[in-house]
C-alpha cells in the first residue's frame, strides 16, 4: 500500500537548484535508503517530506492527500516520525519524559485530550519494546549510551503512531554492532507495516533496505 508519493519534485535555494524532477513512491512495510554524494540534496528531500520546507515545484502526497493542503503541525504530529543522527533529544529530561513530551505535543497539535497516566504507561511500553529497561527509561539522556539514545529517539518518533518514519543518518554516530541492532529495529518496524525511509552514507544500511533511491547532484553547468 502506497503511503507517500513524490511527483516531479524540485527545490531551489534562490537561484541554486538542489533537487530536480524527483518522482517516487513509498509503500508501507518497506525500508528505503536514500543515497547519493554529499550535497546531492538528501537532507533537503527529507525536509520536504517532513513538511519543514515547501517544494519549489511538484507535489507530495501523503496517504493520498496533498501535503501542501494539510496543517503542517498536525501532519508532523500524526503522520511522520523523524529521527536524526545526533538524536536531538532533550538532555535535561529522562528517556521516558522525552517520549511523553512528544505525545503531549502531538495531542495538543491534534486538539486531543492529554491523559498523562496513559501516556506514561505507553511511553514505558515503547521504550521496553526498543530494549530499554525501566531504570534506563528513568535515566537522563546523557547517562545513556549513543545506541540507547537512538532507541529513545525511535520510541519518541513512534509515540503518536505515525505510518512513516524518516531518519537522517540514524546510525552515523554508532559502532557497527549498534548499527546492526538499530537496523534490526527498523526491520521489525517495517514488518509491522511502517514505511521506513533512511538517508544514509552507510553501504551496510543501504544493503539492509528493500529499495535504494539514488539522488544525483543537479548539474549547474
Ligand atoms: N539553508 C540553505 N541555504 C542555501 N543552501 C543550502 C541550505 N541548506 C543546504 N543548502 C545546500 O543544498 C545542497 C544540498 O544539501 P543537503 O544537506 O540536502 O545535501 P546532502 O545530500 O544531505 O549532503 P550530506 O550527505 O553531506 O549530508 C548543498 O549544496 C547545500 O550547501
Amino acid at each position: 500500500m502506497e503511503v507517500m508519493k513524490l511527483e516531479n519534485l524540485s527545490f531551489s535555494y534562490g537561484e541554486h537548484s538542489i533537487l530536480k524532477g524527483i518522482s517516487c513512491t513509498f509503500d508501507a512495510g518497506k525500508i528505503y535508503a536514500i543515497v547519493g554524494k554529499s550535497g546531492a540534496g538528501k537532507t533537503t528531500l527529507l525536509s520536504l517530506m517532513s513538511g519543514l520546507a515547501e517544494p519549489t515545484e511538484g507535489t507530495i502526497f501523503c496517504n493520498g492527500k496533498e501535503m501542501k493542503l494539510e496543517d503542517k503541525y498536525e501532519y508532523r504530529s500524526r503522520s511522520i516520525g523523524v529521527i536524526f543522527q545526533d538524536f536531538n533529544l532533550l538532555t535535561k529530561l529522562t528517556a521516558v519524559e522525552n517520549v511523553e513530551l512528544s505525545m503531549e505535543i502531538s495531542a495538543e497539535n491534534s486538539h486531543k485530550k492529554i491523559d498523562r497516566q496513559a501516556n506514561r504507561d505507553s511511553a514505558y511500553g515503547l521504550l521496553a519494546e526498543m530494549g530499554l529497561r525501566r531504570d534506563e527509561a528513568d535515566r537522563r539522556i546523557l547517562k545513556l549510551s549513543g545506541g540507547q539514545q537512538q532507541r529513545v529517539a525511535i520510541a519518541r518518533a513512534l509515540s503518536y503512531g505515525p505510518d512513516i518514519i524518516l531518519a537522517d543518518e540514524p546510525t552515523g554516530n554508532l559502532d557497527e554492532e549498534t548499527q546492526r541492532e538499530i537496523m534490526g529495529i527498523f526491520r521489525d518496524l517495517a514488518k509491522n507495516g511502517k514505511c521506513v525511509i533512511i538517508v544514509t552514507h552507510s553501504s551496510y544500511v543501504a544493503e539492509c533496505a528493500d529499495e535504494k533511491i539514488e539522488l544525483k547532484t543537479v548539474n549547474h553547468s
